[in-house]
């Protein structure tokens, strides 16, 4: 098609960019530009007289940019940036009404008055309006300059509110490539419309499409490959799609029976909104609360915040999975949409704004890709435009075959310049398959020097785990940093504290005290462990193992040694154990049983690297299947140590999204710590303040409420079909459960509590009925117990909870009794204290040397955790009626009991139409018993609806005046 190749005609009255006739394609290039003037040269001066030489001093660049930093400069920066979008916009705008008239007074201003040409210039912002528009649409990028606004509105937005979802470089890499596709592809519609056919009128007032930079690239690219063009462009863009929003799959079909269940792929902010669905968590209760926690970014050196629980992106995170679904099965769909709860969701932002059509890749060889398309999607990404549609052909056979496509992530090229920004960690699903205790053991040390960087190998132990590029709960943080071993102390290598004297002097009595009663030895041998050293002998035929037993203390006394323990005769070995404490014991160090390869590099759920056992092995074991452990220890054996041992095992290789703590802690002193990691890792009701919970009438609440959460979670795992949280949680992050219908990705809950002896006395069945439905119940689910105390009394442990913690650690204990009550067999009160313990597991006894972990240690981990950008809050328990807020209270409720606050808690109630107790905690300034009565009476005076769980009751009258009607026709109390 033979086309005229000139942008204006010369005679045009309109001038052509730069003044000059458009070039005329296939014409040769005008000659080269004249020779520059040369230089001039200005005359030497003679030299001043040289000043005495000082050192130089040279200003230093972060004195020189420290204004940067300043706020009152980023405020007056920012507003300058907002403030000229609005320009901006008003100038483009403008610019398509009045930019032909206004080009001859732009072209002349140089040789115009200002004043007159500004009297002449039509644009509604005056002559600077008119040459920035002449220069950005006109001779710059076309109506694609538009794409300019976003970018300084982002800009200005980032700076003054510091609170953005995406970086600067992200939004300003994706307008540039708009600005320019859109310009180049509008050039070569403009040259196809000034073919000598097309009308000139038409091509002439459209001329301003392109832009001089668009239509010059056109012009190029069609000389070159004629309307191959169009082919390059659209390959150019489908290159970007897959590259900027990392596409890897375009997954055409999935089997009709997952189709009910199909979720929407849930960004990590939907993620947080169905949790709050679901449980009542709170992290994103108001979709643009921001973290309290402020993270530095480094646009332009100033302080940038981000924003809430928005999970920055990055290139390896798959955002959003839009299924393509038939037009008869729309229910189960859920939009993207702009608007209410999803309102901050990164994706319905970015991608799809407007969200009526299902966001679906497929088969993006055989679509078409329109213009159309294309500007759709860059009005996507300003949020200003309908939704980006690349869809499969209609022609599909199967009725309803969603197409599962992943929409790449916006890229976050801050973040990936970051380079102390971790890489998302993905989380962790392996399959389980048998539920009995795993238990790995290794000397399989780290190199100590190197310093084993325990976030580095959860990423790559995780990302292997991870099936393809999936949701991804861990993005609800994505900065977050796993701790580092540094934080512990190096106390060096083990030495071996027994000497070959030693060790040859007790073999010695150890024969000869055997002797003594008869029993002679075959072989015997030692193995030194950090506490204990291990005598294995193999008795002479015909030696009663029950003799050897019974020689237990005789042995001790010989030896004179305390905490001899027999084992007669060792599992599986054939030979019978002596233990006898060595004189010297060894420290073992957290940071040395951290350092090995095994704990470095389980696949457990939830490990826990307990210490060494008496082979000098690390004892890693997975409280994911233990499922719940019972602990029992003397005061001062090690019980607080040791459970600061677990915690720290659980903090180093779970992500706060995997992993929540329920703390209690009757004496109030022990895990106050973790206080600092509250919005990381605990859990807690909606209406306490303080997460780590010493009071028994909460600890009484906080079970009921997990109880509750138990049920619900199996409610949903049965409606997913799933026997277990791992399971559910495999289906949620493949997508295959719908959000909608309450499901959600489910952390593991650990329940630590640090002394029950407390709790039993002082409520008794309260704890003990929910302590043994959970231990029960609670293991297919995520929920795991881990109860500690002094007192190893059957009244304490009582025996329904002993039945259901097979899993069970005995630090000393005074008695055998005690040894017998927590292990079901003595040897407990034989230990020799400080971390010496014993853990069993049904019918293995395995004798540890608990990690020692210092009070200075722990306090470092909180700290490193705790100052990491964290959720908003606790994790929310669902919430209960308390013990004087239970509806019980409903039936025998009296008008003569009324709280004398009832009217104006039912005001209150009214007014804000919230009918949830913690409203009336804030307003009336009550406690949590006295608002939960008042909102029973309320209940009772049919002004609130029934306790609804987590959610806040339905408040039922609408408004005050019904309200007064409704008080006044009260009984007078
Ligand atoms: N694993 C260990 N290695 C070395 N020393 C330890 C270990 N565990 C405990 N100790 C020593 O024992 C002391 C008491 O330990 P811890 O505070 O854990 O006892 P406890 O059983 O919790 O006592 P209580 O029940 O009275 O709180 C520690 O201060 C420490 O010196």
């Amino acid at each position: 098609m033979a086309k005229n190749n000139t942008y204006k005609q010369p005679d045009s009255p309109i001038p052509s960019r730069n003044n000059e006739p458009r070039p005329v394609r296939n014409q040769p290039k005008p000659a080269a530009e004249a020779p520059r003037e040369p230089r001039r040269t200005e005359p030497k001066t003679t030299k001043a007289p040289k000043a005495p030489r000082r050192p130089l001093k040279l200003p230093s660049l972060r004195g020189a940019f420290s204004f940067l930093r300043d706020r009152r400069f980023q405020l007056f920066l920012g507003f300058f940036f907002l403030l000229a979008s609005i320009y901006l916009t008003i100038a483009f705008v403008s610019f398509l009404f009045t930019g032909h008239a206004d080009q001859s007074v732009v072209e002349s201003v140089s040789s115009t008055p200002v004043k007159e040409a500004g009297q002449e210039s039509g644009n509604w912002l005056g002559l600077i309006g008119a040459m920035l528009a002449q220069a950005l649409i006109y001779k710059g990028f076309g109506v694609a300059a538009f794409a300019v606004i976003p970018v300084v509105f982002f800009l200005g937005y980032k700076i003054v509110f510091r609170r953005a979802d995406v970086s600067i470089s992200y939004v300003l890499a994706l307008c540039l490539f708009v600005m320019v596709w859109l310009s180049v592809l509008m050039g070569y519609l403009v040259l196809t419309l000034e073919a000598p056919d097309a009308d000139p009128i038409l091509a002439h007032n459209l001329d301003f499409l392109s832009g001089g930079v668009g239509y010059e690239a056109a012009l190029w690219l069609d000389s070159l490959i004629g309307w191959g063009t169009v082919l390059l462009l659209a390959f150019l863009l489908i290159s970007f799609v897959v590259f900027f929003f990392n596409v890897t799959t375009l997954n055409l079909r999935r089997s009709a029976d997952e189709d009910d269940d199909l979720a929407p792929a849930p960004t990590s902010n939907e993620k947080d909104l169905y949790e709050h669905a679901g449980l009542g968590v709170n992290h994103n209760a108001n979709p643009t609360a921001s973290l309290d926690q402020e993270e530095e970014d480094d646009a332009m050196g100033m302080t940038v915040r981000r924003v809430g629980p928005v999970a920055q992106p990055s290139r390896s995170q798959p955002v959003v999975s839009k299924p393509s679904l038939s037009e008869d099965e729309p229910s189960d769909q859920l939009p993207i949409t702009n608007n209410g709860s999803v309102a901050n969701n990164q994706v319905a932002n970015n991608i799809a704004a407007s969200a009526s059509v299902p966001l679906t890749v497929a088969s993006a060889a055989s679509a078409p890709l329109s213009a159309a398309a294309t500007m759709a999607a860059t009005g996507a990404v300003a949020s200003t435009g309908p939704s980006f549609s690349i869809e499969a052909p209609a022609a599909e056979p199967e009725p309803v075959a969603p197409v599962a496509s992943r929409i790449p992530t916006p890229l976050s090229l801050a973040d990936l310049a970051d380079s102390n920004a971790p890489a998302p960690v993905a989380s962790v699903l392996r399959e389980v398959p048998t539920p009995a205790l795993e238990i790995e053991t290794t000397t399989d040390e780290l190199d100590p020097s190197a310093g084993a960087d325990m976030a580095a190998i959860a990423e790559d132990d995780d990302s292997e785990a991870m099936p393809t590029v999936n949701y991804d709960p861990t993005l609800d943080l994505p900065r977050y940093q796993y701790p580092t071993l540094e934080l512990l102390n190096d106390y060096g290598a083990a030495k071996a504290q027994v000497s070959k004297e030693e060790l040859e002097a007790n073999k010695d009595r150890i024969v000869e005290t055997l002797g003594h009663y008869g029993i002679n030895i075959a072989s015997i041998k030692a193995t030194i462990g950090p506490t204990v050293t291990l005598y294995e002998i193999v008795p002479d035929a015909g030696v009663r193992i029950s003799k050897i037993k019974s020689l237990e203390d005789d042995i001790a006394l010989s030896l004179a040694a305390l905490g001899i323990r027999i084992i007669a005769p060792i599992p599986g070995k054939g030979t019978i154990g002596i233990e006898v404490p060595n004189t010297k014991k060894e420290m073992v160090s957290i940071r040395s049983v951290f350092n090995t390869d095994k704990f470095v590099n389980t696949e457990m759920d939830l490990p826990i690297a307990f210490g060494r056992t008496i082979t000098n092995e690390v004892f890693v074991a997975d409280l994911a299947k233990m499922p719940h452990l019972l602990m029992a220890g003397a005061t001062g054996q090690g019980k607080s140590v040791g459970l600061n041992v677990i915690l720290a095992s659980l903090l180093y290789k779970r992500h706060p999204s995997q992993l929540k703590f329920v703390l209690v802690d009757p004496k109030k002193v022990e895990l106050s710590i973790f206080n600092k990691i509250e919005r990381h890792f605990l859990a807690k009701l909606p209406d306490t303040e303080e997460a780590i919970i010493t009071d028994t009438k909460k600890v009484v609440n906080t079970l009921n409420s997990l109880c509750m959460e138990m049920d619900r979670r199996y409610d949903l795992l049965k409606d997913a079909g799933c026997r277990n949280l791992k399971e559910y949680n495999r289906k949620f992050v493949e997508r295959r459960l719908n959000p909608k219908k309450g499901h959600r990705f489910m952390p593991f809950i650990v329940l630590v509590i640090d002394e029950l002896a407390d709790l039993m006395m002082t409520a008794g069945k309260e704890v003990e009925t929910p302590i043994a439905r959970l231990a029960q119940l609670a293991r297919a689910i995520g929920i795991h117990l881990i109860v500690a105390t002094q007192r190893p009394s059957v009244n304490v442990i009582t025996g329904i909870i002993k039945a259901n913690f097979p899993c069970r650690i005995s630090f000393k204990v005074t008695s055998k009794i005690d040894s017998r009550t927590i292990l079901d067999t003595g040897g407990a009160d034989q230990l020799v204290g400080q971390g010496d313990m014993l853990f069993s597991a049904g019918s293995d006894l395995i004798r540890v040397q608990c990690a020692f972990i210092d009070t200075p240690e722990v306090d470092r981990l909180c700290d490193f955790v705790g100052e990491q950008q964290g959720y908003p809050e606790a994790y929310a328990l669902p919430e209960v009626a308390g013990e004087d807020g239970g509806n019980s209270s409903s039936e025998d409720f009296d008008a003569a009991d009324r709280d004398s606050m009832f009217e104006e808690a039912a005001r209150v109630i009214v007014t804000h139409q919230q009918g949830s107790t913690s409203l009336l905690q804030r307003r009336l300034k009550l406690g949590y018993n006295r608002a939960g009565r008042l909102i029973d009476q309320l209940e009772h005076a049919g002004i609130v609806g029934p306790f609804e769980g987590s959610k806040a009751r339905e408040v039922l009258i609408p408004d005050e005046y019904s309200l007064e009607q409704l008080l006044n026709s009260l009984p007078k109390s």
